[in-house]
């Protein structure tokens, strides 16, 4: 049986085979994950640091009013990049019905599928208060160390600003709902 070599972790996570029957995945994830992990877990976290707690993972409006209910300090609508299960939606879909849920409560974070400067302008024009980048940044380390990772972010730093600019706002502030347009806008104009 093939199982994944993670060098990194080596000594820190077990590869050990279990048995010959089936894929060895639940073993090995009951082995990193706490399946008795839960929603009440986060008042014990809270209670042993001062450090704000966001919750990530965040897809429907139903666990973003869980979250808020726990005492999240933010919220991150994420998918985990898309790598865990094949058709999670794509966080920039869901964005919407989640920072409604929240009605400005705490930070709507949004994690996922950004690629350019135009992804940022689009989730800040949805109520993100920010992005979260993981493999471009991660893609510009491997090819080019420290200064690949500083290339994609200014890459789209300068992507964002003509994005803006080309859109008239002078300003973070100025990027608004009524400069992207969605599958739902277009179904209700349809009506
Ligand atoms: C190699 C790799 C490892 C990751 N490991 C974790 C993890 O342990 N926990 C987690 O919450 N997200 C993990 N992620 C997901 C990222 O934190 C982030 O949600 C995702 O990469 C964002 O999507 P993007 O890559 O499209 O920007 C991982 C992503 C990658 C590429």
């Amino acid at each position: 049986m093939n199982l994944p070599q993670l060098k990194n972790l080596e000594g820190l996570i077990s590869i050990e085979v279990f048995s010959d029957k089936g894929s060895n995945t639940k073993p090995y994830t009951n082995e990193i994950f706490d399946s008795s992990f839960c929603w009440r877990d986060i008042a014990w976290l809270k209670s042993i640091t001062n450090l704000p707690i966001l919750i990530k993972g965040i897809l429907t409006r139903e666990d973003a009013t869980k979250a808020m209910e726990v005492g999240a300090a933010g919220i991150i609508v994420s998918n985990h990049g898309g790598r865990q299960l094949d058709y999670t939606p794509a966080t920039i879909s869901v964005l919407e019905e989640v920072v409604q849920a929240v009605g400005r409560k705490v930070p709507v974070l949004l994690d996922g599928g950004i690629r350019r400067g135009t992804d940022v302008f689009k989730a800040l024009a949805l109520g993100a208060q920010a992005v979260l980048v993981g493999r471009p940044v991660i893609y510009g380390l491997a090819a080019k160390g420290e200064a690949g990772v500083r290339k994609v972010m200014h890459m789209l730093k300068d992507e964002l600003e003509l994005t803006m600019a080309l859109a008239g706002c002078p300003t973070l502030k100025d990027i608004s709902r009524s400069h992207v347009r969605t599958d739902r806008d277009r179904l209700q104009s349809l009506l």
